[in-house]
């Protein structure tokens, strides 16, 4: 009988999101490490109650079915441990916070598989956006399309500064980002802006997604960690019930939406990516990603 998502996720949770104190571990925190979830590392700080999570998929975290269910378990155990008030979201690869979605999941694809990839990204930005936690991204380097949704799901946004690109490019690919990743930028940034970055696929420098109010800060890459750190304070310093029920006053119409659209979201997803025509634009775009190396 096939499993329901929750009850994949606590087959999980009891699987691998066990706490190890590793014996160099700071006293004050514990780890969430096993070999099953080490493409995400998560550690809870128990005297601030803050986690931090990074992405460990090198060489560019690209978000494949298995990093993101590992993600989804880590931030449903990290939710479930009372005392975790906050997580900040960042990289173990300085240079590179995420580049999105594995292409290689949508191109060729089985579409057992391919259902399943969607439907975990669907709960992960559900549980991500909607999460009761203050959340922040600590974008450390590249964050398109998917990576830029990651960080459009956190409450707050800091990127280094650099030559790194941010947005949400799906159309530079031939694909449309769909209704959820739109609603995401759009409460972010306003319609306006929203129209012309994702039809024009835009990647925005660290300036200018900060003059749009893509980013909320942007500070040299040696200070993304601590300005993240200390901005985390500032949102734990307000009582975390008004905080949340604020949040899900402001979110829960926009979670509830795609919600109650799941399903025929997924349907959708399928059979768009599997058009002959799509699968040309996503060889093409691989062989480009290939082709700038040389
Ligand atoms: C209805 C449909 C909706 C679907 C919504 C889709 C959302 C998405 O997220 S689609 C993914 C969009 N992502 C991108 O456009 C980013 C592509 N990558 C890059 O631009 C760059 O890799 C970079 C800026 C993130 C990093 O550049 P650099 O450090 O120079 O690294 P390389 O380009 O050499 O990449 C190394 C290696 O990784 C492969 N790769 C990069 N990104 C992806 C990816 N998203 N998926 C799969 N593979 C990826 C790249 O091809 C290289 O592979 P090798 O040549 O085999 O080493």
């Amino acid at each position: 009988m096939a499993l329901s998502f929750s009850a994949k996720l606590m087959r999980g949770v009891s699987r691998c999101a066990a706490l190890v104190t590793p014996k160099t571990a700071p006293t004050s925190c514990r780890y969430f490490s096993s070999a099953e979830n080490s493409r995400v590392l998560v550690n809870l700080n128990d005297k601030t109650g803050v986690a931090t999570m990074q992405l460990n998929r090198p060489p560019v975290n690209s978000l494949n079915l298995e990093v993101l269910t590992d993600m989804t378990i880590a931030l449903d155990k990290l939710q479930t441990e009372k005392d975790c008030r906050g997580m900040i979201l960042t990289s173990s690869s300085p240079g590179i916070f995420c580049a999105g979605l594995d292409i290689m999941e949508m191109y060729n694809p089985q579409e057992d598989r391919l259902r399943e990839f969607w439907r975990t990204l669907q709960e992960l930005w559900k549980m991500m956006y909607g999460s009761r936690l203050a959340t922040i991204a600590a974008i450390n380097g590249h964050s398109p399309a998917g990576g830029c949704l990651l960080s459009l799901t956190c409450d707050y946004r800091i990127m280094a500064q650099g030559k790194f690109t941010i947005g949400l490019n799906e159309t530079l690919l031939g694909i449309v980002a769909p209704f959820w990743f739109q609603d995401t930028m759009v409460n972010t940034v306003g319609h306006r802006e929203t129209e012309r970055a994702l039809q024009l696929g835009l990647l925005y420098s660290g300036e200018n997604a900060l003059k749009v109010g893509l980013i909320d800060e942007l500070v040299s890459p040696e200070k993304v960690m601590e300005t993240a750190e200390g901005q985390m304070q500032m949102w734990l310093k307000i009582p975390d019930f008004a905080r949340q029920l604020t949040k899900e006053q402001l979110r829960g119409p926009t979670v509830q939406k795609l919600a109650q659209h799941q399903e025929a979201d997924i349907d959708h997803f399928v059979n768009f990516i599997t058009k002959k025509a799509i699968q040309k634009s996503l060889e093409m775009y691989l062989n480009m990603l290939k082709q700038k190396k040389k």
